[in-house]
């Protein structure tokens, strides 16, 4: 007798679980190849000159001004820019300033949940699996409000990041759920990203063009 037909596993055939959910597989390589060629373009599109940079970051710390409404103790996961992202820097100083306490994501693990740090303005920092500066030490906290930087978005307020599934991964799991806010410059649209079960939608968008959308 064969064993292997003998076993109580249920057959499974041509789904990938992803995150819990079933995903074509065939599906989930074509999604996963449009979305590497538009991160590539949209990427390259936002080396702005340096004085456009510059306004539409002020932009976007307005919008953020207008639309956080910052309360002592609160918590704002924010994050230190890389690959030409909008530089927050000086609304995370502005949020410290507030009383409420600044997070920045840490990437313990690739393929992983990420994990918040409170930030300081004294902050030790250190690098993490991906290189980027994140605070050396603290315990992990829960975010309030989780800005994340934008590669992409669509008007169903999905977002296109870099690639790696981490605020998916980790916003699935955080209850209750926070408050999640995407920022990017203007050129940031797609007319889809083909959303996949895992993507999680952002609760607002905002734009350096002034573009503030909610759901
Ligand atoms: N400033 C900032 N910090 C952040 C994030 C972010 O998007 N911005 N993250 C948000 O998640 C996490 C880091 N995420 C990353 C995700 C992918 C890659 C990356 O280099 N990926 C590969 C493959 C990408 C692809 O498949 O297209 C690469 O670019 O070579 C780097 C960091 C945590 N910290
Ligand atoms: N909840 C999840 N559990 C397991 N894997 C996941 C989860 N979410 C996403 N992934 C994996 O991560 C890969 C990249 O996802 P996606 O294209 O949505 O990244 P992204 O949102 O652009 O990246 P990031 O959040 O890091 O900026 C997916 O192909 C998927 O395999």
């Amino acid at each position: 007798m064969d064993s292997e037909n003998e076993s109580g596993d249920a057959p499974c055939f041509g789904h990938l679980l992803v995150g819990g959910h079933p995903v074509d597989p065939d599906t989930a390589r074509d999604v996963a190849r449009f979305r590497r060629a538009e991160r590539a373009s949209l990427v390259a599109a936002r080396a702005l000159p340096s004085v456009e940079r510059e306004m539409a970051t002020d932009a976007l710390i307005d919008g953020l001004d207008r639309i956080v409404a910052l309360a002592q103790g609160m918590t704002v996961a924010a994050y230190w820019p890389i690959r030409g992202e909008p530089d927050l820097r000086p609304w995370m100083r502005k949020v410290y300033d507030a009383g409420a306490h600044v997070l920045l994501p840490v990437v313990i693990e690739e393929q992983a949940p990420l994990e918040f740090r409170t930030w300081s303005p004294d902050s030790r920092m250190a690098r993490d699996v991906w290189n980027i500066l994140v605070p050396a030490d603290g315990a992990p906290r829960r975010p309030d409000v989780v800005i994340a930087p934008l590669v992409g978005v669509d008007k169903d307020l999905y977002r296109l990041g870099n690639g790696g599934g981490y605020y998916d991964r980790t916003l699935a799991l955080i209850a209750p759920k926070p408050r999640i806010i995407g920022v990017g410059f203007s050129g940031c649209w797609l007319p889809t990203i083909f959303p996949m079960p895992w993507d999680v939608r952002m609760d607002d968008v905002l734009l350096s063009d002034g573009t503030h959308l909610t759901r």
